[in-house]
């Protein structure tokens, strides 16, 4: 069958026609082949649509789903928040996801590694916390600090570290393989994570990162030669090629490395808070690095994949009626690179929710080393507040990171010396959560174009049982919400 290039002679003219126009000595062969993949791509194409539409036809018979977009800079928890939603609303797929999530699990604990075996290699001088704000452990191997080192070069000193430092060796290879495959071949983290290779290889420690344009999950179960939506109980533990196998193998000597005294001391003067990172596993590295080990749901939780571009999530919720069971979520990128691709989302959502992590007080942005994350969080809310797209959008504040907040302050880091107009306040989690609450709520009331309510919570979204609360208090505010809309709309 003749194809519509030789009905139409003006098309020759027309570029796109030129390059999908068969070469001009196709044999007839060819040509039956050509005209048959062609015929089965438009059966594809037909029944993709047709998807499509009966998917839209089912959206206007049935309710109207809650669309929810996540918003905040990077690690404000917006991931985790809607990990903690599917594992509340939907279990049994939150399960199915156990063995990918082993796997990221076990590449952020070899990044943990990694930075302390840099860290032995290439000491750097301490910054003392008093001096403004302090580096974030994702970017401190990166940022060029100057001054004395006053350090001892501790594996020249010390027999037993350096030879827990050469038997770790195999692990570069594990940690190589995966940051290769995983990380997206287009994807470049300039100036944001990129750390001193410490390992005779290569490639740079960068973070993972989860595409929204890739099926990730199934790239973690090709390396492990499995599909998640089996059972845990399918994996194959004597696959040579489960990264497991090597950490299970090498975990007496990362514990031995990470309880270390000097090891300790050396973090200590470098100021290197790894238990801040994102990601961090290294006081859980005897259940990781155990035989057969299967992430628990808190571990999960605390899993490190950095989110690239914009993916939606469906979530059937049981909100008591039909209104508002579908939910769908909208997960971004908060890196300062990926906040261009949030826009196209604003129209026609009906709830954001903001996360600013307010234990970052005292850090800076991987990205923009000498931005506050704070000050970043207080600058990003004002611009989704004055958005005039969004002026009839309810906004839903997360005060997140409440655990690692309370922390901070019981370890004795002030404030006032990252936030100036903080003043002599007392330096207790209830005066600052208050200081802050009313901070984002003024911002809201300065730069709304129209009046809204100001929606607060204070949030540990890693903590099943209080987000399960808060998530609880969602629903009737967005339900709510959803419904003053529909009614406004008619
Ligand atoms: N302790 C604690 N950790 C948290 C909390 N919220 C998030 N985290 C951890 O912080 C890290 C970053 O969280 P993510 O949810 O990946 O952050 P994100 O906002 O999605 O970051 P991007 O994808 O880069 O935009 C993860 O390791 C989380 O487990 C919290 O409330 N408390
Ligand atoms: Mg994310």
């Amino acid at each position: 069958m003749p194809s519509r290039v030789y009905e139409h002679p003006f098309d020759e003219w027309d570029p796109v026609t030129k390059t999908m126009s068969p070469p001009p000595d196709e044999s007839v062969e060819e040509m039956e082949a050509r005209v048959q993949l062609e015929l089965e791509a438009r059966k594809v194409s037909d029944a993709i649509d047709e998807d499509l539409n009966e998917q839209r036809a089912a959206e206007k018979r049935g309710p109207k789903p809650v669309r929810v977009l996540l918003l905040g800079q990077s690690e404000s928890g917006k991931s985790t928040f809607l990990k903690n939603f599917q594992l509340i609303h939907n279990p049994k797929a939150f399960s199915a996801e156990r063995l990918s999530w082993r796997i990221v699990i076990l590449y952020n604990v070899l990044r943990s590694i990694h930075i302390i075996l840099d860290a032995m290699t290439h000491p750097s001088p301490a910054q003392p916390r008093s001096r403004g704000p302090v580096k974030e452990g994702t970017s401190s191997s990166s940022s060029p600090l100057s001054g004395e080192i006053s350090l001892p070069d501790l594996h020249d000193l010390d027999p037993e570290l350096l030879e827990i430092r050469s038997r770790l060796a195999p692990l570069a290879q594990v940690e190589d393989l995966l940051a290769r495959q995983l990380t997206p071949l287009d994807y470049s983290e300039v100036g944001t994570t990129q750390l001193a290779p410490v390992y005779p290889i290569k490639q740079n420690p960068t973070e993972l990162v989860v595409n929204s344009t890739v099926n990730w999950k199934q790239r973690f179960d090709r390396l492990v030669g499995r599909d998640s939506s089996d059972s845990e109980r399918m994996i194959d533990w004597n696959d040579p090629n489960d990264p497991g196998k090597v950490i299970h193998t090498c975990g007496k000597d990362m514990i031995r490395l990470w309880n270390h005294p000097l090891v300790q001391q050396m973090l200590e003067k470098q100021n290197l808070r790894l238990e801040e990172m994102a990601g961090f596993f290294l006081d859980s590295l005897h259940e990781i690095t155990a035989d057969r080990y299967l992430p628990t749901n808190d571990h999960i939780l605390r899993a490190r994949l950095k989110t690239l571009g914009v993916s939606e999530h469906r979530v059937r919720v049981n909100a008591g009626s039909d209104l508002g069971n579908d939910w769908r979520i909208f997960d971004v990128g908060g890196h300062r690179s990926l906040r261009s691709a949030w826009a196209p989302y604003f129209d026609n959502m009906d709830t954001i929710i903001f996360l600013a992590p307010i234990s970052a007080f005292d850090q800076v942005l991987a990205e923009a080393p000498k931005v506050n994350r704070l000050e970043d969080s207080v600058l990003l809310w004002t611009s989704i507040a004055a958005n005039k797209i969004l002026q009839h959008t309810d906004l839903i504040l997360f005060l997140n990171k409440c655990d690692l907040m309370t922390a901070k302050l019981a370890s004795g880091i002030k404030l006032k010396d990252y936030v100036v107009s903080y003043g002599n306040r007392p330096n207790d989690f209830e005066n600052i959560t208050n200081y802050l609450r009313k901070k984002f709520a003024g911002v809201l009331k300065e730069n709304s174009p129209i009046a809204r309510t100001f929606y607060c919570h204070y949030t540990s979204v890693t903590d099943t049982l209080s987000t399960q609360k808060v998530i609880a208090t969602l629903k009737d505010t967005v339900m709510r919400d959803s419904l003053k809309h529909s009614t406004l709309l008619i």
